[in-house]
């Protein structure tokens, strides 16, 4: 693990949730997950597998909310995925029980740099046509099948915008979306996903070697805190720093994530209305 990635260790924040609120989530999630579903007049879903934790327990979910029939995974390889994830995500999808097939998108992203070389050698905007790559084949389905795309954000990641504009975020929900990140390891748990998966380290896996928390500089326990403590609650600064035992210049870093990520919790903006 890096040294760069500022994780203290017993923090006094205490996100955990006790059994019975887990289980108030589960039915609060899939009472969600049925209601879109039969709003929008589908007939089911779809969701784009990693292997990873969010859509892990998005699938289980959904599974629990509208059957193992009604779902549809799609696992999408790139050159720089681990084998690992990739058979995690057909685990998952067999473990479930849900029909699913698996898309290596690398072709699609090769074409992409055919039309645009210049952008070969930039990692982030080549991770993030990756990523979007993933959500065009997911409304490719969604579309075809009359199903409905299901998101995987978590609340972390909406408050840092930590996701691709367009991305991963182009979704018609977003079911844990309430759920910190620390919370969404629990409520995995506490659904049944296997240990191995609800501690793998989170990863985007848009360049290879990538995790998450390298990248923000910070463990997600820590950014949860923050999170909880000064984004969403009343703590200023200097008492978030204080009661974390933490620099302020980690508390400002996730200020700055929010403030510069404001732009992806909104509409696209036009000028207002002018009257002549
Ligand atoms: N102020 C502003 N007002 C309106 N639009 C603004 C803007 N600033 C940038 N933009 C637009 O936004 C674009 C940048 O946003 P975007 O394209 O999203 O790219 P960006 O935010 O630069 O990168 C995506 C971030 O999300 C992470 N990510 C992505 C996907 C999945 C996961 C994961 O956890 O699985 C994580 C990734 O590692 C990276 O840190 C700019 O090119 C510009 O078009
Ligand atoms: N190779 C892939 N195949 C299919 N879907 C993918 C793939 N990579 C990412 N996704 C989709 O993009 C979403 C966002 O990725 P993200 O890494 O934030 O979540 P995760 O992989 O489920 O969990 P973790 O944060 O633990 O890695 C995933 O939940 C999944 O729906
Ligand atoms: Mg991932």
């Amino acid at each position: 693990m890096s040294d760069a990635v500022a994780r203290p260790k017993d923090l006094p924040v205490d996100l955990t949730l006790s059994e019975s609120e887990l289980e108030a989530h589960r039915e609060h999630i899939t009472a969600f997950v049925r209601s879109v579903v039969d709003d929008a007049g589908a007939d089911g879903a779809v969701i784009g597998l990693s292997g990873g934790i969010d859509s892990t327990l998005t699938a289980h979910l959904a599974v629990e909310a509208l059957g193992a029939e009604a779902v549809h995974g799609l696992v999408m390889p790139s050159d720089v995925n681990t084998e690992g994830n990739m058979s995690d995500a057909e685990r998952v999808a067999e473990m479930l029980g849900i029909d699913y097939d698996v898309v290596d998108i690398e072709p699609i992203v090769d074409a992409f740099v055919d039309a645009y070389p210049a952008g070969e050698d930039h990692r982030m905007a080549l991770g993030n046509v990756r990523v979007r790559t993933r959500g065009v084949l997911n409304y490719f389905v969604a579309n075809a099948e009359s199903r409905i795309v299901l998101g995987t954000g978590n609340r972390s990641e909406t408050l840092t915008g930590y996701y691709t504009k367009y991305g991963d975020q182009a979704v018609d929900c977003n079911p844990i979306g309430n759920l910190y990140k620390r919370q969404v390891r629990q409520l995995a748990d506490h659904v049944g996903v296997p240990e191995d998966l609800v501690e793998k380290p989170p990863s985007a896996e848009m360049w290879v070697g990538q995790t998450d928390e390298e990248e923000m500089g910070l463990s997600y326990d820590l950014l949860d805190a923050v999170l909880v403590l000064h984004v969403d609650g009343p703590l200023s600064t200097a008492a978030t720093a204080s009661t974390l035992d933490v620099d302020e210049s980690v508390i400002d870093r996730v200020d700055e994530l929010y403030a510069t990520s404001e732009h992806k919790r909104h509409m696209p903006p036009a000028p207002d209305a002018l009257s002549l």
